[in-house]
């Protein structure tokens, strides 16, 4: 859905109160009374979807007055945005003097102008959406409520953030906790015009309907756009509590499908960064996401909400030296989610530790010396006991082995040890036979090494494995020729052995050091820049902008720098789908974020992975033991409750013990079934995406599969589908949103949504691996206006669909 534009002009007719109706004189809304204020999300009774015609309600009073306002701000957005860009071309055109401070100087300003201009056009859609009358008494009689905070010439406050905490209120006040709030008003735009408004009296006695349903179900019901948008103008009460909770330790947000924990999620992180600016600025935020598309699917949310520099990544990303894009087997990756594979992992990297059978002889210029395996043994304790990772740990070793050579070296050739010692030491370096022998013992290793030769050889996983079963350790084996065909699963791995095998050689290490001091310097200077010009504070950090300018030209962004470095610790981390990581994975996030400042968004009754979470605390209890909090959202935003009865229903058939959220709207369409021709099923399917299509109203259909494979798999029903029907009607390819109609197998439609579904035999769906009820429950949820059930074997218990 796109709530980053206006609702069309389309919908006013569907929302009572909408449309140029006054709140106080439009009829009465189609329903029981409230029975919850706005601070318990919305009300448990349907919201109604009565139409009522525009041009038959009188328009509202303040109309007018409110019309002038939203074009005073428009107009002091278009000042601002001029005068930025004037700033930055006079910048342009300043040419540098020549120094290295004065160029800093122009780029810094340069840099300044150019986010500030980006975001003032990023606010276009919706720069003020509500209003807050205040007490009277107040300081200030009423608030404006926006995408940003604006103030004239003189410092007036013309327009508050919604992050700001004088925004809080349009949020949280309730009818029974009003705070100082008199009167909530939402303003309803289309373009730079309002077009309507609905006011919530938040007092008693003072008259009007006291809800701000409206705004919300339009948003809803609005057709959509294959990308998200964002909510900040419908924000729930329980959704804002979450999105302004403090960042301290790990925050768990349960939710059934459509409760908006993406839109939250994200929301959360703009809030965040606003909020701790120049901390997350430096640090960066990380926002991880189940899959390319679902991450494609949101990309447009920060943007919008003038946020650029968060890192998005799916689980298969978070290991910035490979590519991890193979399938893997479900039991493999059972495995591989194990914590078991610690202690593998462990044993995998010690046996590359090795002591000689029997002495080895080395002839060295003349002199024969022996690598005794007391002495290699030895040199190994005492490098095991410097705790350091294999690669850093092999320069005691190395020192050791070389040291008792040294000695015999010295005998051999009747010199003084203490004398000779460093050149003898250095020609035992230099000699290419002592290389290979001491190599031999402890080789100089990379996890991508270490993990595709224990990964092809029963033998080594044998030996580093003895408490997987035999059966375990075949599942973890693969052919030689796909020994790097690396997969989602392998990525912790991977990681794992990083921290267990540490760096190459110390020199990176060393040019690191350099490298930190230099960049104090910088920021330091950026800091004087920022305290000098005094501008945009609140927008960039003096860590952005000694990034973009270090003394070496431009280094990248934090995001960029982020992304590349394996041992980054992010000042945040937001991961979406949480529930589907496996242990392993949890232990990666932990490095990647040392102060466990963490929102972890998901559903237990969704979880699709072997290795995924069967409940919070089993999931987190490695992670953090039970030290973290639980926020739970109740409302489903995006499911009729006439679709999600059914989904409902099929959970509890399936002794899935989990409360599906209370549904916004009943919805108008039926699910309904339609039996597949049995010499032809995939022409049943057009036929239903052929009825479907003229009612989508520029929305999107899905049609979601078991699988990607087989006769009634989604390739296959893409092709036929590609072949009938017009041209750009189906997505090519499963990552592709931009066309009306997408063929999915259930689990790539995880998170992401569509205005219709056809469920193409859900049999199949449940009878697939051991989470086949939690992946029919995601498909039962994805619809947003109506679902189509087309199968030829029975339906599934729970699924009481009427046939067609
Ligand atoms: N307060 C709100 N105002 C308007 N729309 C909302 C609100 N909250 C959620 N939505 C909409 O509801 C839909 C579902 O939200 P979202 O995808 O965030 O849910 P979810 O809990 O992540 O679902 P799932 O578990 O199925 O992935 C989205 O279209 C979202 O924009």
């Amino acid at each position: 859905m796109n709530h980053g534009s206006p609702p069309p002009a389309s919908m006013a007719p569907r929302v009572p109160g909408y449309g140029g109706g006054h709140a106080r004189s439009a009829p009465p809304p189609q329903r029981g009374p409230r029975s919850r204020g706005r601070g318990d999300g919305v009300s448990d009774q349907h919201l109604p979807a009565a139409p009522v015609d525009p041009d038959q309600q009188p328009q509202h009073p303040d109309l007018p007055a409110e019309r002038d306002y939203v074009a005073g701000l428009y107009a002091r957005l278009d000042a601002l945005r001029a005068q930025t860009a004037e700033q930055l071309a006079e910048v342009r055109r300043t040419r540098p003097t020549g120094t290295h401070q004065s160029r800093f100087e122009r780029d810094a300003f340069a840099t300044l102008y150019e986010d500030r201009l980006s975001q003032l056009w990023s606010v276009e859609n919706r720069l003020c959406f509500g209003r807050l009358d205040l007490q009277p008494g107040a300081e200030e009689p009423r608030r404006y409520v926006g995408r940003l905070g604006l103030s004239d010439e003189r410092g007036g406050q013309l327009l508050v953030d919604w992050r700001a905490p004088a925004a809080q209120d349009f949020y949280q006040a309730t009818a029974a906790a009003p705070r100082d709030v008199v009167r909530r008003r939402h303003l309803l735009t289309a373009g730079r015009r309002v077009t309507d408004l609905e006011d919530e009296v938040l007092v008693a006695g003072e008259g009007g309907t006291t809800t701000g349903d409206a705004a919300l179900l339009a948003a809803v019901s609005a057709p959509r756009t294959g990308r998200m948008g964002d909510i900040v103008a419908t924000i729930q009460a329980e959704q804002d509590r979450i999105i302004r909770a403090s960042d301290r330790g790990v925050l768990v947000v349960q939710g059934g499908p459509g409760t908006g924990k993406t839109a939250v999620a994200l929301h959360r992180t703009a809030y965040l960064l606003y909020t701790h600016r120049e901390r997350l600025a430096r640090s960066g935020v990380l926002l991880v996401g189940p899959s390319p598309v679902f991450l494609r699917y949101v990309e447009q949310v920060l943007p919008a909400l003038g946020e650029t520099g968060v890192v998005t990544l799916t689980p298969a990303e978070l290991y910035p030296a490979a590519t991890a894009t193979a399938e893997e087997d479900p039991e493999a990756a059972r495995v591989k989610g194990d914590l078991r594979m610690v202690d593998v992992l462990a044993a995998a990297v010690a046996a590359r530790q090795r002591i000689p059978a029997r002495p080895v002889r080395i002839d060295v210029d003349g002199t024969p010396v022996a690598l005794r395996p007391d002495a290699v043994a030895s040199a190994r304790n005492r490098a095991r006991r410097t705790r350091k990772p294999h690669n850093e740990a092999r320069v005691t070793f190395v020192r050791e082995v070389l040291s008792s050579l040294a000695q015999q070296l010295a005998r051999g050739r009747n010199l003084d040890l203490a004398e000779e010692r460093a050149d003898l030491v250095t020609e035992l370096r230099e000699n290419v036979d002592v290389r290979r022998e001491v190599n031999l013992c402890w080789m100089p290793l990379t996890p991508e090494k270490v993990l595709a030769q224990l990964l092809v050889s029963p033998e080594r996983l044998a030996a580093a494995a003895p408490r997987l079963s035999p059966a375990e350790r075949r599942a973890l084996l693969r052919p030689r020729e796909r020994a790097t065909d690396w997969t989602e699963a392998d990525v912790p791995l991977l990681d794992e052995l990083a921290e267990l095998l540490g760096d190459l050689d110390d020199s990176t290490r060393r040019a690191e050091g350099r490298a930190a001091a230099e960049r104090e310097a910088e920021l330091a200077y950026a800091r004087t820049v920022l305290e000098t010009t005094n501008a945009g504070h609140e927008m960039v950090s003096a860590e952005l902008l000694a990034d973009r300018f270090s003394v070496d030209g431009p280094v990248g962004t934090v995001a960029e720098r982020a992304v590349a470095d394996r041992t980054w610790a992010y000042g945040h981390v937001v991961v979406d789908e949480a529930q589907e990581l496996s242990a392993m994975a949890w232990r990666l996030l932990e490095r990647r974020c040392p102060s466990r400042s963490m929102t972890l968004v998901g559903d237990v009754a969704q979880t699709s992975s072997e290795a995924g979470a069967h409940s919070w605390a089993q999931a987190l209890q490695p992670l953090v033991d039970d030290r973290w909090r639980l926020e739970e959202l109740t409302v489903n935003y995006r499911t009729p409750a006439r679709i999600a009865r059914v989904a409902a229903d099929v959970l509890a058939a399936a002794g899935i013990d989990a409360r599906p959220p209370t549904p916004v709207r009943e919805g108008e369409h039926e699910p309904v079934a339609v039996l597949l021709d049995a010499t032809d099923p995939a022409a049943t399917v057009l036929a239903e995406v052929r009825e479907q299509l003229p009612h989508l109203g520029g929305g999107r259909l899905a049609v979601l599969t078991a699988r990607e494979d087989g006769p009634l798999g989604a390739g296959a029903l893409r092709r036929s589908l590609r072949a009938a029907l017009p041209a750009r009607t189906v997505a090519a390819g499963h990552d592709d949103l931009d066309a009306p109609v997408s063929v999915l197998d259930v689990r790539r439609a995880k998170g992401l949504e569509f205005d219709a579904v056809l469920l193409v035999e859900p049999a199949e769906v449940l009878h697939r691996g051991s989470r086949g009820a939690n992946d029919l429950y995601v498909a039962l949820t994805r619809a947003t206006q109506r679902l189509v059930i087309l199968h030829a074997q029975p339906l599934p218990p729970g699924m009481d669909v009427a046939g067609r």
